[in-house]
């Protein structure tokens, strides 16, 4: 059994199926939008997708959770992501933020770090991003992660980064997706191991976990947790449907069947792999 396992066994095997039927508010981007819909939808919980500065605190009045992604910005929707990350700041809904193409766009940089005022619970990219959001060198191009930006030696000093950032925001939880997935938090780190190549080939998947995340944080798991939950279950879904896919289309196909089904096996949780510190 995995330290992870072992560490998260008790949250684990209650997870599922989830218990409210959370609202989960997304401002993301029109490329991936339906499969994020899509997958909190298959998850058991509820989206909605506003981002007309007009209505979207009438939505979030509703919502469990905020998703924020800044796959596809527009002056309009910053502004939407302004005022929604205001109002949930007030209103105590949890925020997740993806920081999408954050290593190539100051204007991406300069939102995301006024975002970090509004105390969300995560802040997520790859590992690309999430080395350029912490000043580090990094290979970002376009809003892809870079093998070069994940060997070991760089993980190890995105870990100290994102370490130093937990004291200036303590309430945050920082996180790097790749081919392994990193977690920190002001009090612990996890590296995770799941997943499949072929989750790197297929566009959105950083998105989905995204709002995989404030669906857990919305069922009130902690951020780590959240983050924890929403990485390993698509990670083994991922696993689950690539044994059993020939194309990629297909593999993504079955990578949302698998999102519906997998939760239903008891042990769904057995195949996660990673460490805990
Ligand atoms: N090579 C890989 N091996 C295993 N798992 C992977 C691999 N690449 C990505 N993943 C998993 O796929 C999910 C998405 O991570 P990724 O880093 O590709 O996000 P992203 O670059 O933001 O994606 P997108 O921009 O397409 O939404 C994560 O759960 C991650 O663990
Ligand atoms: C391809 C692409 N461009 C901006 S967002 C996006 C989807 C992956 O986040
Ligand atoms: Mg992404």
């Amino acid at each position: 059994m995995s330290r992870i396992i072992e560490s998260y066994q008790e949250q684990l095997t209650q997870v599922f199926p989830l218990k409210k039927q959370a609202l989960i508010h997304c401002i993301t981007n029109s490329i991936t939008s339906e499969s994020v819909a899509n997958a909190i939808l298959f998850m058991g919980a509820k989206p909605v997708m506003a981002s007309d500065s007009r209505e979207v605190k009438d939505f979030l009045k509703q919502a469990d959770a905020l998703f924020i992604n800044l796959g596809h910005l527009s002056q309009e929707q910053e502004k939407s992501i302004l005022l929604a990350s205001d109002y949930a700041g007030k209103v105590l809904c949890p925020i997740v933020v993806d920081a999408v193409g954050v290593g190539v766009s100051s204007l991406r940089r300069c939102l995301v770090e006024e975002l970090l005022q509004k105390e969300p619970k995560i802040v997520k990219g790859n590992f690309s991003e999430m080395r350029s959001l912490c000043g580090l060198a990094t290979h970002a191009r376009g809003v892809d992660g870079h093998m070069a930006d994940q060997t070991t030696e760089a993980i190890e000093e995105l870990r100290e980064k994102f370490q130093e950032m937990t004291l200036g925001y303590p309430k945050t939880v920082f996180v790097a997706t790749g081919v392994r997935d990193l977690i920190v938090s002001s009090q612990q780190h996890l590296l995770l191991q799941n997943g499949v190549f072929a989750l790197d080939q297929v566009t959105g998947t950083g998105d989905i976990v995204g709002g995989l995340m404030a669906v857990f944080l919305a069922e009130g798991y902690s951020a780590v947790v959240s983050a924890m939950f929403a990485i390993s279950y698509l990670n083994c879904c991922g696993e689950q449907a690539f044994t059993k896919t020939k194309g990629l289309y297909d593999f993504r196909n079955d990578l949302f069947n698998q999102l519906a089904d997998l939760q239903k096996q008891r042990d769904w949780y057995g195949a996660i792999k990673g460490e805990v510190k």
